[in-house]
């Protein structure tokens, strides 16, 4: 399913103000592509992203998905925030099911398996108080993928979790996107999180938001960071950063 943005200009209202956020972004996605969007903090990228889900249709331009032009939310756009947005109420199968039948048992055979996928076994049961942000995280991915999703938007899913939780996560990602080849676009901050996802890093720049460079990331999966060809592909898209100026405001 071709994913294809053309946004022309977005601008939000600041002090009875229109200040202009992104500008002339031009980008096509391939089914089954891994996107990864990183850029200087405030550049734009969340914004970015709730276009592509029908979350904010307030701009000018389109965003094409397959022959549907995308102007509201709908389940075959599944969003995963930073922060996990479970009920509190219902347990991990039911934050999965959320509004759909678990008694109909082919359905209840689906959360099993994403239970599996996102290795909560054990934890059917757990209400979101008993979890870690990791578990949460992978609970509210379970969620999105029970809606067999075209493409799975994720914005800094992993923001919040600590070096070890999140590369455990990103290996559960990868492992997920291998099975099911969903389309996924992911804003992240970290370069390194951005090369070990990607099959392509979009670098934009700030103010207003633009795409400075898409770069192919060519490694078979899985990736080792500690390989030579990852590190000179990460110092790759470093030095893109370096040449938008914008390195300082990113992590290395
Ligand atoms: N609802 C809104 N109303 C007004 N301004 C907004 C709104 N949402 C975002 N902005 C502004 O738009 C710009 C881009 O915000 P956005 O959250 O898309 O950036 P970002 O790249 O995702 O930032 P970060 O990396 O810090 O999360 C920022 O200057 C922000 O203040």
């Amino acid at each position: 399913m071709e994913i294809k943005v053309e946004i022309k200009e977005k601008a939000f209202m600041k002090d009875q103000k229109s200040v202009q956020v992104l500008d002339d972004i031009h980008l096509t996605f391939n089914s089954g592509d891994f996107i990864t969007v990183i850029g200087p903090s405030g550049c734009g990228k969340s914004t970015l992203l709730k276009i592509i889900a029908g979350l904010d249709v307030d701009y000018e331009g389109s965003v094409v998905i397959g022959s549907n032009e995308v102007k509201k939310p709908s389940i075959d756009k599944g969003f995963i925030f930073q922060e996990h947005r479970l009920f509190p109420w219902l347990t991990v199968e039911q934050n999965i099911a959320a509004n759909l039948p678990l008694k109909k048992p082919e359905l209840r055979e689906q959360v099993n398996q994403l239970i599996n996928i996102v290795r909560l076994n054990g934890f059917e049961k757990a209400y979101p108080k008993e979890l870690s942000g990791g578990m949460s995280q992978r609970v509210a991915i379970a969620r999105a993928l029970l809606r067999e999703p075209k493409v799975l938007l994720l914005d800094e899913p992993f923001g919040a979790l600590d070096a070890f939780t999140r590369q455990h996560l990103q290996d559960v990602l990868i492992d997920i996107w291998l099975e099911t080849k969903t389309t996924m676009i992911l804003v992240t901050h970290d370069v390194d999180e951005s090369v070990y996802l990607g099959t392509k890093v979009v670098v934009m720049k700030s103010k207003p938001g633009k795409v400075g460079h898409v770069i192919p990331i060519e490694l078979p999966f899985p990736r080792q960071r500690t390989d030579q060809t990852f590190q000179e592909v990460r110092n790759h898209v470093l030095k893109h950063f370096e040449q938008l100026d914008q390195y300082s405001a990113v992590e290395g």
